[in-house]
């Protein structure tokens, strides 16, 4: 039977996942591997984990599966975005540990470009704000800090890779330096209306063309792995960037379509189709999804913490054992009491891009204990949700004649929360649909490699299969509604002028 594997290389940890002819999952495996902090805000990877862990779960999934009688057709990727990495070309050596997308070290440096009227460029061309979170900045700050790496990468010898091209790289014995549009799209060089690099932007950072990897459509042939990975030579056919691979995941393949993925942050993309929204509420417009050479755009909100805030109630407050004891602390919490918790850990993300404030709780009383947090933590996810949604809502108005679909597509660990897919539906007035596969993100990697390969079926069958698990139908009367996120409004008010 032929199988299709899929890699998702997250933040935390690896994993390899098989699909078989019906799109089922068959096997999978899963590797962690070490953060390190070396400074305050910095965030680093091992690009040798990156590759090891990746390998490892792949030999894995696929012994798995060839013990069922497996045979991989093609491999499909889809990875954490923005994370950055320099290597030298004939070596394969990298010149310093992966930049990962959380790290802030650019901070200023970002600061100084906005000073010099730098952002309205950034935002014409690229769709995004001139923020760290990026990979452009990171890319000069290596140039910049490690020694000799600018005169190697001025020579041609260094090249530049987000992990995709780094996987692909690796995968393929050095012989593909390739990348999609979607991965493209979020390093903050890429021209996503004229589908290229930007040489304004690379040539103000200093960054040399040559370092820059080709750009394909998500369902391209990027090459076949090295023979002696897998026994046999493998095709790369599909790769996008992990919120991108959850929305094709997630069919949201018609203009208006929105889906929220509840992980330890937060990614809402709504499809703009053709038209690439420029947002006026500080949203990132960016490629959804790239088939044919033509690129489908998005609008997309970024929260940080979501499933990290139920982390912080049970490794912080130690108040839980469990993520899924939250449902049951939130439904006897005192229905009296009305505590807020704005999550601003690492400060807040879209739409109020601050990266200094810090996290609050409202409303306490002497009465307040874990199951009012556990509340207040769920709803905060919720909350938060809603902003971005009035972003995007405001934003879609001003932009597009379409009006946005009615519903909310959800995925994710976090969205397993009945209470908090509940609460979202309440305060979003708006149905929250959560899917059968929760898996979207490894689906949609699958999906664009099986398309290509010929194994699954084309756009429109594929997302008539999207199956429902549940429905979260609003219930809070319109008025409580707006009342709660008015307080709520009011609490991130004083959060961020704290
Ligand atoms: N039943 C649950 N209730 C609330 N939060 C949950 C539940 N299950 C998982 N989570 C949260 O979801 C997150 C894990 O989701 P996952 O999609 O695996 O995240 P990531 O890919 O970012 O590691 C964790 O932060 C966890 O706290
Ligand atoms: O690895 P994840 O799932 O936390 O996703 C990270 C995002 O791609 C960052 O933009």
């Amino acid at each position: 039977m032929r199988h299709i594997l899929a890699i998702d290389q997250g933040t935390t940890s690896s994993r390899a996942i098989l699909f078989d002819e019906q799109m089922r999952v068959t096997a999978s495996a899963q590797e962690e591997f070490p953060q390190y902090f070396p400074s305050s805000g910095w965030v680093e990877h091992d690009p040798s984990d990156l590759w090891s862990t990746t390998a490892a779960t792949c030999r894995a999934a696929v012994e798995k599966g060839r013990a069922g009688g497996a045979e991989i057709a093609a491999i499909g990727i889809t990875n954490q975005r923005e994370t950055t990495l320099v290597w030298d070309r004939t070596t394969g050596q990298p010149v310093y540990n992966a930049i990962v997308w959380q790290d802030r070290r650019t901070a200023e440096m970002c600061r100084r470009l906005r000073d010099e009227a730098f952002e309205d460029t950034v935002t014409d061309r690229t769709g995004l704000l001139l923020d760290p979170y990026f990979s452009a900045t990171k890319i000069k700050w290596i140039l910049d800090n490690v020694e000799g790496a600018r005169a190697r990468a001025e020579a041609g010898d260094l090249i530049f890779g987000t992990v995709d091209s780094w996987l692909v790289w690796n995968l393929t014995g050095g012989r593909v330096h390739a990348t999609d549009a979607t991965n493209a799209a979020r390093t903050m060089l890429y021209d996503i209306h004229k589908g290229r690099w930007s040489t304004t932007i690379c040539a103000r950072l200093g960054i040399p063309a040559s370092m820059l990897p080709e750009v394909h459509d998500c369902a391209a042939d990027f090459g076949d792995t090295r023979p002696d990975l897998f026994g046999r030579p493998i095709p790369i056919l599909g790769i996008a960037g992990d919120q991108q691979a959850a929305a094709v995941g997630q069919a949201c393949f018609q203009p208006g379509m929105l889906k929220s993925t509840y992980g330890t942050g937060c990614f809402a993309l709504i499809n703009t189709g053709d038209v690439a929204v420029r947002s006026r509420h500080r949203l990132l417009t960016t490629i959804a999804y790239q088939l044919e050479g033509r690129p489908t755009y998005a609008l997309e909100g970024s929260i940080f913490i979501a499933g990290a805030v139920v982390q912080w109630l049970r490794d912080g407050l130690k108040v839980i054992r469990h993520a899924e004891e939250t449902q049951g602390l939130a439904e006897t919490a005192d229905p009296d009491q009305k505590l807020i918790l704005v999550p601003a850990f690492t400060g807040l993300g879209a739409p109020y891009w601050n990266a200094e404030c810090r996290g609050a709780v409202f409303g306490l009383t002497r009465a307040s204990g874990p199951a009012e947090f556990a509340r207040a933590a769920l709803e905060s996810v919720g909350f938060q949700t809603r902003d971005l949604l009035d972003a995007m809502r405001a934003d879609m108005a001003q932009g597009m004649s379409e009006t946005p679909v009615a519903s909310l597509r959800v995925d994710g660990g976090m969205s397993h929360s009945d209470f908090a897919m509940q609460f979202l539906s309440d305060i979003i007035g708006a149905p929250v649909d959560r899917p059968k596969v929760v898996e979207t993100t490894a689906m949609g990697a699958a999906w664009l490699a099986g398309a290509r390969a010929g194994l699954y079926p084309d756009q429109a069958a594929f997302a008539a299969d999207w199956a429902l698990d549940r429905r979260f139908e609003a219930a809070m009367p319109a008025e409580r509604r707006e009342a709660r996120h008015a307080a709520w409004l009011r609490a991130v008010t004083a959060t961020l002028s704290a």
